[in-house]
């Protein structure tokens, strides 16, 4: 049995097996095991036994804070202090969601939601490189996330390999990523004055170096290095020594990564040396503009696909926010719909419904089109979103929610349906922007069939 210690806030702690010691207890949370390690903390997953929740624990090593840690210690304290700020204030599929802060005077720790996988630190071997479309998916919803955490005031300044963490399912296949690691966050609301020279170097554009004052751009430009080294298998500047590094990162391009790899086309080389300009006048000058560009890389196919026919979660998310129906969603209720929604690709006339037929589903077109039948005539053509099969969905009793029409595709169709059951899976928040849309949809066709009785002959 491993021997038992008393640990730093006199909790019970055994020897654990990745070395050093394991807490049994960090405040209320059971230590399962060490999920890793950074400069200044350690990372345990937790069990919250109350609530039966698994949590990633943060706790600043003791020694750091002690008045031995000096200015390490001071620099620790501002790193929980960034962090702690943000419990609760975060929340995004993409950012990993900061749930406590306990200040403990011995070590503070922080709770955060646990993601079940790998940092892309282990994506940057060149024996283990994800496929360039993934990569390239990767890009976007990170753009998306930090484009969300700049819109809450925040910079990253630490946009790294090790600081994006790549969920995994239970195959092992990497399904989604989330940032974390806000401790060198800036927040342009509060911090008067700018810490410089926080982050790492390989990922960090001249001006953080040189200490200037930065905004979005420079996490662009880590972004830009952490796809360099994705897609390379190594990073765009490497130096044996800081100064040379330093050097490099200021004075030298990095290399095209055409040739680096098989694959890599002019477009993508360009989209990731444009994110690495030395200047941020170069660089995209907002999230917005270089999201959309990995994403294009996508729907363009100027990236070799690895699943040809899949639709992928960035062009489905670019689908919805063009889609009037989701015009009051945001980002957060967007991806939402992206990972929760069934999405689906028709071949022409495929039956969607059939008269008699009762349905409980509903379909919103994303793409393509559908013919509407009644008694076999043709009553109208509906096409991108445009929503079907509600009426049955909302019907309060079973004889309304029969379908009254046969609806079959005329044109490629993908559509994104639910049934009663996926959408009260839902967030609420998510839900109720369903519900404000389907009343517009609603009080759109209610006056159209005003209208129709009102004024016969204008319609016919
Ligand atoms: N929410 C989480 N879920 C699962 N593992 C995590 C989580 N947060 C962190 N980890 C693991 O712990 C490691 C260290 O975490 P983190 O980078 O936040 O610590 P740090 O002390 O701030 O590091 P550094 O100062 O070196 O950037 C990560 O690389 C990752 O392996």
């Amino acid at each position: 049995m491993a021997p038992m210690v008393m640990d730093s806030s006199s909790t019970l702690s055994t020897s654990g097996p990745g070395g050093g010691d394991l807490p049994a207890y960090i405040g209320k949370y059971r230590v399962v095991r060490r999920l890793g390690e950074g400069a200044t903390s350690d990372v345990f997953l937790a069990r919250d036994d109350f609530q039966g929740l698994e949590v990633a624990v943060k706790r600043v090593r003791a020694w750091a804070l002690s008045e031995h840690g000096g200015s390490e210690g001071q620099i620790s304290h501002r790193f929980f202090a960034a962090e702690a700020s943000l419990a609760g204030r975060l929340q995004h599929p993409n950012v990993v969601q900061i749930l406590d802060a306990v200040p403990d005077p011995d070590a503070p720790y922080l709770v955060m939601e646990y993601v079940q996988g790998v940092t892309l630190k282990s994506f940057c071997r060149s024996d283990r490189l994800l496929p360039l479309d993934q990569i390239v998916e990767l890009g976007f919803k990170c753009a998306m996330a930090l484009s969300y955490v700049y819109r809450q005031g925040l910079i990253h300044r630490d946009v790294k390999p090790a600081n994006l963490l790549a969920v995994l399912d239970a195959q092992g296949q990497l399904t989604d990523v989330k940032v974390s690691d806000f401790g060198s966050a800036l927040n342009l609301r509060s911090d008067a004055t700018q810490v410089h020279r926080v982050g790492s170097l390989s990922y960090m554009p001249p001006e953080q170096i040189e200490g200037g004052d930065v905004d979005c751009r420079a996490d662009i430009y880590s972004l830009g290095a952490v796809l360099y080294h994705l897609i390379a298998g190594r990073p765009p500047f490497d130096a044996p020594t800081q100064m040379a590094l330093m050097h490099q990162i200021y004075h030298q391009a990095p290399a095209s990564l055409i040739g680096q790899r098989g694959g890599v086309t002019p477009e993508l080389d360009a989209v990731v040396l444009k994110a690495l300009a030395k200047h941020p006048g170069e660089r995209y000058q907002n999230w917005e503009d270089f999201g959309r560009a990995l994403s294009e890389l996508v729907a363009r196919q100027l990236v070799p696909l690895a699943r040809l026919y899949e639709v992928k979660d960035s062009e489905r998310f670019n689908l919805l926010r063009e889609l009037e129906f989701f015009h009051d969603f945001g980002d957060v209720e967007l991806w939402e719909v992206v990972h929760r929604a069934r999405w689906r690709r028709y071949p022409v006339d495929h039956a969607l419904y059939k008269k008699g037929q009762e349905g409980n589903s509903f379909h919103i077109i994303a793409q393509g089109e559908v013919q509407v039948f009644r008694d076999g005539t043709l009553v109208v053509t509906l096409g991108k979103g445009t929503s079907v099969g509600e009426m049955a969905y909302l019907a309060p009793n079973p004889a309304l929610r029969r379908h009254s029409t046969d609806i079959k595709v005329s044109e490629v169709c993908t559509t994104i349906s639910f049934t009663p059951e996926s959408l009260g899976q839902l967030s609420p928040e998510c839900q109720h922007r369903f519900d404000r849309a389907f009343i517009q949809v609603l009080v759109r066709r209610l006056h159209a069939a005003h209208e129709a009785l009102a004024h016969p002959r204008r319609i016919m």
